[in-house]
């Protein structure tokens, strides 16, 4: 597995204001959405791609269009919703597919309530949109989720991550092809799963305590 973590001080400052427990539900859903374009460019480094001609007003030369099948990606729902324009504003050809989770708060374990994807991920590159990985119980089941239906690889795009639930997805998705770009890892989790400082509940945070 490939971990990106990043290093800008713009990210830090706009993760800083989402932590803030002051910070109200339209200023953190704004922010999450320009974190994730920020996320985005790391995340699709590796993003197929194919050489295409194109003709300027003064010469013909060749550039790069996105390869098909084109990407697909993946918000986990709640939360995962909250990051999804930012996603798409970088990667407007990519095709969307969701997956409802929720973690049992008792058991720490995810249960997938539902799915929208296509049968066949053969050859498709995935971006998976989840803005906690704490246990890393989602993740991981996201993740083999959508390999078990052929996809060809996997990058998870997170905005805060524990240092526990990485090392679980780490240990988890061995030997296959699976990438986690993080804006920041914390401290650690707490008795009740909750990512320490974290930023609390986000999908609470971007559409209200359910
Ligand atoms: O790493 P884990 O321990 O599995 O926890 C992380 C998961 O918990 C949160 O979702 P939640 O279950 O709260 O659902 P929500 O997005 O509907 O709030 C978060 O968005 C992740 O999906
Ligand atoms: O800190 C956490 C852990 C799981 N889910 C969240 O939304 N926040
Ligand atoms: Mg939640």
């Amino acid at each position: 597995m490939r971990v990106h973590v990043a290093d800008h001080p713009l990210i830090t400052h706009k993760l800083t204001v989402l932590r803030d427990r002051e910070t109200p539900s339209p200023t953190f859903r704004a922010l999450a959405e320009e974190l994730v374009t920020l996320l985005a460019y790391e995340a699709t480094r590796d993003v197929h791609v194919v050489e295409v001609p194109v003709t300027t007003p003064v010469a013909e030369t060749t550039g790069l269009a996105i390869a098909t099948p084109r990407p697909l990606v993946v918000p986990i729902l709640r939360a995962g919703l909250g990051m999804l324009e930012g996603m798409v504003k970088l990667l407007p050809t990519a095709e969307v597919g969701f997956l409802g989770m929720v973690r049992n708060e008792e058991t720490l374990q995810p249960d997938i309530y539902a799915e929208r994807l296509p049968d066949d991920l053969s050859d498709r590159q995935c971006f998976v949109l989840d803005p906690m990985l704490a246990t890393g119980g989602s993740l991981i089941a996201a993740i083999d989720y959508l390999l078990a239906r052929g996809a060809k690889d996997v990058t998870a795009v997170c905005l805060l991550a524990a240092p526990e639930g990485l090392k679980a997805v780490e240990e988890a998705t061995a030997g296959r092809d699976v990438t986690v770009v993080l804006g920041a890892v914390d401290s650690h989790l707490d008795e009740n799963g909750f990512i320490i400082p974290g930023l609390g509940d986000a999908g609470d945070r971007l559409y209200g305590v359910v």
